[in-house]
């Protein structure tokens, strides 16, 4: 459905690529996540001797250990032939393994030849650097909010700093990283134990743990076992990446799994619209709706006008308020992509708390987006992006009664509600209506709490349906 939502979009008329800004993004960020300064400290030798211990050191940095760290058997289980072209092309894969290069592997230039942008494609291809790290950690991982969060000025320094270095990631930046649950799974004391000191180290290496350097029980500890099934199935995750499963791990099916994860997990998005005549109760009643929706931000059309001075007069001598023209719709559309896009961060940025709506599986989250406004259905390119319609209509003498008690920014010159409100509210509903759509109709006359309760329950239905 988001992918449906998405491709709609990109019909819109500054289309933009989702595809080209997370691989941008994610190429981005291979270069931000290791500078050359922080890249040089990482393995510096007094880091790597934090890193991994004396041993470990040993084996990892000198000539001879380098290739002892990836041994030919090794080297063969971890990356064959195929896999080293596919995830590193030959001429990288040389560079990672050579004695100089073990030196090289991480600063700047080395870290662009170790992931140039096609191995960058291949390794992390935006949708699967998500995959790595699972939706929410992704978005930490990649959103420019969040490679802030994880490269502050202040951390790249501290990233590898000595006390840093023992703890591979300090509770606050392992926070920054990872969200909590994963901090708790991945760097928890027990965790960390097991991850980096000496006998782990050693069993991250030898050829028997090569092959088993995900296992099960460790890929949990990684990744949470749900997306470790997900992320690599059961015999990928035992195998990390034998021949068979470095082709599988990026095609077809893993990327049906990982979208479908991701469609799942991240976002069900629905857009729900109570659009209607003015002072029908639409700012009332998405009030109530976005305090009670999971993840439920909005949009307010009213939010658009554009300036008064290019509001034009009209034949009926008023300013054209209530017309299509009035309102800077480019500037919503750009709102609403915004949301599509990433509601994750949109919600943040809007001081929506995003939570979990599932308990027994925190992952799955909901969001929605209430589009709110009095004169929607009459433009064509947001139509199709809505999944639900509301309208809300009130009788003529209801809606002059209450629009007389209500102020603007641009209070109603005497005449106004007659001559131009009304006369372009039927307008734009009798042009709506010969559009057949699918509209919910609720009677604004009806009351606050009992409009509420009908479309809350009705959103509910949907959600229930959508999952
Ligand atoms: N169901 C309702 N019954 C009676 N009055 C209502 C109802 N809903 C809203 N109102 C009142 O009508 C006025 C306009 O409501 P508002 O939600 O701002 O409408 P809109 O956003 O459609 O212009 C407000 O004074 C509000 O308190
Ligand atoms: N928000 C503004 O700046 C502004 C200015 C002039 C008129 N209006 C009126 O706002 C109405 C639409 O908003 P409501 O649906 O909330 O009533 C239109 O009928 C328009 O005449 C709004």
């Amino acid at each position: 459905m988001y992918i449906d939502f998405v491709s709609r979009l990109s019909a819109l008329p500054t289309p933009m690529s989702l595809y080209d800004i997370t691989r941008g993004g994610a190429y981005d960020i291979m270069k931000l996540v290791m500078p050359s300064r922080e890249a040089e400290l990482v393995m510096t030798s007094r880091e790597a001797e934090l890193v991994m211990l004396s041993r470990e050191v040993e084996l990892v940095m000198p000539s001879r250990e380098a290739e002892l760290v990836m041994p030919s058997r090794e080297a063969e289980l971890v990356m064959t032939s195929r896999e080293a072209e596919l995830v590193m092309p030959s001429r990288e894969a040389e560079l990672v393994m050579l004695s100089r290069e073990a030196e090289l592997v991480m600063p700047s230039r080395e870290a662009e030849l170790v992931m140039p942008s096609r191995e960058a494609e291949l390794v992390m291809l935006s949708r699967e650097a998500e995959l790595v790290m699972p939706s929410r950690e992704a978005e930490l991982v990649m959103t420019s909010r969040e490679v802030e969060l994880v490269m502050p000025s202040r951390e790249p320094e501290l990233v590898m700093t000595s006390r840093e270095a023992e703890l591979v990631m300090p509770s606050r930046e392992a926070e920054l990283l990872m969200p909590s649950r994963e901090v708790e799974l991945v760097m928890t004391s027990r965790e960390a134990e097991l991850v980096m000191p000496s006998r782990e180290a050693e069993l991250l290496m030898p050829s028997r743990e090569v092959e088993l350097v995900m296992t099960s029980r460790e890929a949990e500890l990684v990744m949470t076992s749900r997306e470790a099934e997900l992320v690599m199935p059961s015999r990928e995750a035992e195998l990390l990446m034998p021949s068979r499963e470095v082709e599988l791990v990026m095609t077809s099916r893993e990327a049906e799994l990982v979208m479908k994860s991701q469609e799942a997990e991240l976002v069900i998005p629905p857009f729900i619209m109570p659009y209607g005549v003015t002072n029908g109760g639409k700012t009332t009643l998405t009030g109530r709706l976005i305090k009670n929706l999971p993840n439920c931000c909005v949009v307010h059309q009213d939010d658009f006008f554009k300036p008064q001075d290019q509001i034009e007069f009209g034949e009926d001598g008023f300013k054209q308020w209530d017309v299509m023209t009035a309102m800077d719709m480019d500037a919503m559309v750009s709102t609403i992509k915004g949301w599509m896009e990433n509601p994750v961060k949109f919600a943040r940025s809007h001081g929506v708390s995003v939570s979990a709506t599932n308990d027994s599986d925190p992952e799955r989250e909901i969001h929605i987006l209430i589009v709110e406004g009095f004169i929607l259905y009459n433009y064509k390119p947001l139509i199709d992006v809505y999944n639900k319609s509301y309208y809300v209509t009130i009788p003529y003498e209801e809606c002059k009664r209450r629009r007389s008690t209500r102020t603007y920014t641009v209070p109603d010159p005497p005449g106004l509600f007659d001559g131009h409100v009304w006369p372009m509210y039927l307008k734009h509903r009798t042009e709506m209506e010969s559009n057949s759509l699918d509209i919910h109709y609720l009677d604004g006359m009806k009351s606050k709490e009992e409009l509420y309760n009908q479309v809350y329950e009705d959103i509910q239905n949907s959600l229930l349906n959508a999952l």
